[in-house]
């Protein structure tokens, strides 16, 4: 099909010579292509369009050798409001809409996302290329006062009575809220830098950030308590990189397999099809987490109340390729076991 070539071997080419080139390579749906990958301009998105841009320039040599692939960004609705939580600005594709604009009039080729942010229901004409190998999904508590950490086992003793925390996400809120209910919540938005700064500047105690984004901008070591799934599950998609483009462009589609990590694609799946099957907006908290281990996967559910008075979980598993399944079937369960009081006031919609 598709040639890679060792990173040797494009030395023994010359690029002005096409006659030297293998037909394989000349004949390449993408031969000489300019792509050009759109993705939001925060600190950690470059961080994460860098790292596919190197994975992709690993995997397909020739492509920045005889053309070139550039980042482009891109501002969204999510980037300009930040004074709301993205609760309250609601609306699908808050990070995606105009970067799939951009995709679909042809200005850009790719488009990488933070898997949590991007919607479950894409455009027909697009759609989710690979998913690269998943960083930590874990939540981590970043504290101001560092000395109030304890050795213990429970991984909120190091806030205080009434610590004021630092949170944007109704799902870490209603987990928190359900074992602490004397914790305090202020709306702080804004990339992770900005949210560390705000923390320092005593706006709040502490705050909840997702590992994988401390890890990805070498902050890692900024994360004092790391909390297992089983104590705060995680967001559906959490510490995942997806890659979007347009269904039609055969070439650049056949290029994206080498890229994909299939666990975690597996594991994408299943928690999509959970998000999807609960049909909730980002008003209602819910977690989905999945993770291969001997061969099986599971998928952990949750639904919560903002408040954290209610709180369900639910796991199932099978084989890994089932994934979407098992995101469909938890769905269910989690609406069934849901009291339909508790659901109309969580999703605002009778009918579950
Ligand atoms: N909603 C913002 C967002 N989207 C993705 C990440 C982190 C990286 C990831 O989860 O892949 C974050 C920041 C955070 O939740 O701390």
């Amino acid at each position: 099909m598709f040639m890679t070539i060792s990173p040797a071997r494009p030395l023994t080419l010359d690029p002005h010579s096409a006659a030297t080139l293998p037909a394989a390579l000349l004949t390449h749906p993408v031969f000489g292509r300019d792509l050009r990958v759109g993705t939001r301009g925060s600190p950690l998105a470059l961080v994460q369009t860098r790292s596919f841009m190197a994975q992709l320039g690993e995997a397909y040599p020739f492509l920045e050798i005889f053309g070139s692939i550039k980042a482009q960004e891109i501002s969204t609705r999510g980037d300009r409001d930040q004074s709301r939580r993205l609760a309250e600005i609601g609306g699908k594709g808050l990070f995606s809409k105009e970067i799939h604009e951009a995709l679909r009039a042809g200005r850009i080729d790719f488009a990488v996302h933070s898997l949590k942010d991007l919607e479950t229901f894409l455009p027909d004409d697009l759609m989710l290329g690979c998913t690269l190998r998943r960083e930590d999904p874990r939540d981590a508590l970043v504290l101001r006062d560092r000395g109030a950490l304890r050795p213990g086992n429970d991984p909120l003793s190091a806030l205080r009575k009434g610590a004021i925390i630092g949170c944007a996400s109704i799902r870490r809120q209603a987990q928190l809220l359900a074992r602490r209910p004397d914790l305090r919540f202020c709306l702080i938005r804004g990339n992770v830098q900005t949210r560390l700064n705000k923390l320092e500047a005593g706006e709040c105690d502490a705050t909840f950030l997702a590992l994988a984004g401390l890890n990805r901008l070498g902050l890692g070591d900024r994360a004092d308590v790391v909390f297992e799934p089983e104590a705060m599950l995680p967001a559906c998609g959490q510490g995942i990189i997806g890659i979007t483009l347009r269904r039609a462009d055969d070439g650049l589609r056949a290029l994206l397999p080498a890229l994909e990590d299939r666990a975690t694609r597996h594991a994408a799946m299943a928690e999509r099809a959970l998000l999807e099957g609960l049909d909730g907006s980002c008003r209602t908290p819910i977690g989905g987490y999945a993770a291969i281990t001997g061969g099986r996967l599971t998928l952990h559910g949750l639904i919560a109340s903002e408040d954290g008075s209610f709180v369900l979980r639910r796991s199932l598993s099978g084989a890994p390729e089932e994934g979407a399944a098992l995101g469909a079937e938890l769905a269910t369960q989690l609406r069934r076991d849901t009291p339909r009081a508790v659901f109309e006031r969580l999703i605002g919609q009778p009918g579950w």
